[in-house]
């Protein structure tokens, strides 16, 4: 993922990251404050028009008034829906919810849906968004570290289900992301360190020295130090070239899975809930897992995964699937739910395995049988 560069920026300066899409790409306004720009940017892209911003009830009584009161002097009518936070709001009981809540105020195809959220808001509204109407635009305001530097990006929409995380969504890109760094300063340290997964991610797949850079600043990127924003804008630009490039996931889109096919089994057999297990979690241990399955077939330096799990438990992240609050099921409970991963292909299992730290690839074809060995060791290992 050769990036744009990205240098750190001067204290308070913002970042503006291009998504290069065409007729569809758009602009992400990184910084501390940004905020300020929605009801300007809003007006321009919807002069007199109406925006939805869908929401979580935790967002809401923090930012919800300041944004609607902006949007208002900007001249936009505005109307407000917000579900429960979390994982469980990411659903079909919630989708009908907030798209009939639209409908009911009228909102039509050339008005705005504004997510204003982490990434379930954003996954939530921006599927509403692609399918009210057909179709209308979408502007992600991301208010979690994993929101601003991942799910706000890239146009992935969608809602779990029973089988599965994200098997039911469209690919609807935003017109606009507005990253306001500043609001991450509400953020608990769990849900910071849960978004850091994300971050750290983009080293591991193809980037060795921004790895380097996150082990040395994470506690930076959650002090709310330069770093923060260095560390978004960096993410941003990494995930904005993978994009540009393979849209919808035919090709190496799928690097961006890495940690995820374990993960996202991990999310579905802990129930999606948040007291047990959140998305950056499933990720960190996914990751660390993926690594030491890598090491295990001779592919990875057993190193390289002490080092990605040493560092990912350093920051106060899970890395083994013992670590899941209530266990994280058998084996075979495991694997049954990886077949439902949307990167299987013939009822063949897809990996993101490594040949070392900024070494990922794609892997496909993967014995079940040498998987289930793994799990199996793993779930015996103290
Ligand atoms: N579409 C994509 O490309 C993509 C990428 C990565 C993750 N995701 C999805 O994103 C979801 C995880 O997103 P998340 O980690 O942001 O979780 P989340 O949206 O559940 O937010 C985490 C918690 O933080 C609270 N919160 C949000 N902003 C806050 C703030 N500024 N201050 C205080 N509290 C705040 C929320 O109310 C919630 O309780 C998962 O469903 C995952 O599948 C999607
Ligand atoms: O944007 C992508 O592509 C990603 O894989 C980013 C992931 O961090 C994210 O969790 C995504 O929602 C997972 O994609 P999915 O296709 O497995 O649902
Ligand atoms: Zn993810």
């Amino acid at each position: 993922m050769t990036s744009p560069s990205v240098r750190p920026a001067e204290a308070g300066e913002a970042h503006t990251v291009r998504v290069a899409l065409g007729e569809r790409a758009y602009d992400i306004r990184i910084g501390r404050g940004v905020t300020a720009a929605v009801g300007p940017e809003l007006a321009t892209l919807a002069p007199g028009g109406t925006v939805a911003v869908v929401t979580d009830t935790t967002v809401e009584g923090l930012y919800g008034a300041a944004v609607r009161s902006a949007l208002e002097q900007a001249g936009l009518r505005c109307t407000l829906v917000a579900v429960p936070a979390g994982e469980g709001a990411k659903g079909w009981r919630e989708l009908e919810r907030i798209t009939e809540a639209m409908l009911a105020a009228k909102i039509e195809r050339g008005d705005l849906v504004l997510a204003l959220g982490g990434g379930v808001v954003g996954d939530l509204a921006g599927f509403a968004a692609a399918i009210l109407r057909r179709g209308v635009r979408l502007v992600q305001m991301p208010t979690t570290l994993l929101a601003q530097v991942d799910s706000s990006v890239g146009g992935k929409t969608g809602i779990n289900s029973p089988h599965g995380k994200n098997l039911v969504g469209a690919f609807h890109q935003p017109s606009l992301v507005i990253a306001d760094t500043g609001l991450l300063d509400t953020l608990s340290e769990r849900e910071f360190k849960a978004g850091y997964a994300e971050v750290v991610k983009y080293g591991l797949i193809d980037d060795e020295p921004f790895f380097n850079w996150c082990e040395a600043h994470w506690a930076g990127i959650i002090a709310g130090t330069d770093a923060r924003e260095y560390a978004v804008a960096r993410s941003c630009a990494a995930k904005a070239a993978v994009v540009a490039r393979d849209e919808t996931e035919t090709g190496d889109r799928a690097l961006l899975n890495l940690g995820h096919t374990f993960g996202h089994a991990l999310e579905r057999l802990a129930g999606y809930d948040p007291a047990r297990l959140v998305h950056g979690e499933g990720v960190a241990i996914g990751m660390a897992l993926a690594f030491r399955f890598s090491a295990s077939l001779g592919l990875c330096p057993g190193q390289d995964a002490q080092r990605v799990a040493r560092h990912l438990a350093q920051v106060g992240l899970p890395t083994r699937l013992q670590d899941v609050p209530g266990g994280a099921g058998s084996a075979d409970q495991l694997l049954d739910a990886m077949a439902q991963d949307k990167k299987v292909s013939r009822g063949a299992l897809t990996f993101i395995l490594a040949r070392g730290i900024g070494r990922s690839f794609i892997a496909k074809g993967v014995d079940p049988a040498e998987v289930r060995a793994f799990l199996a060791r793993e779930l015996t290992t103290a």
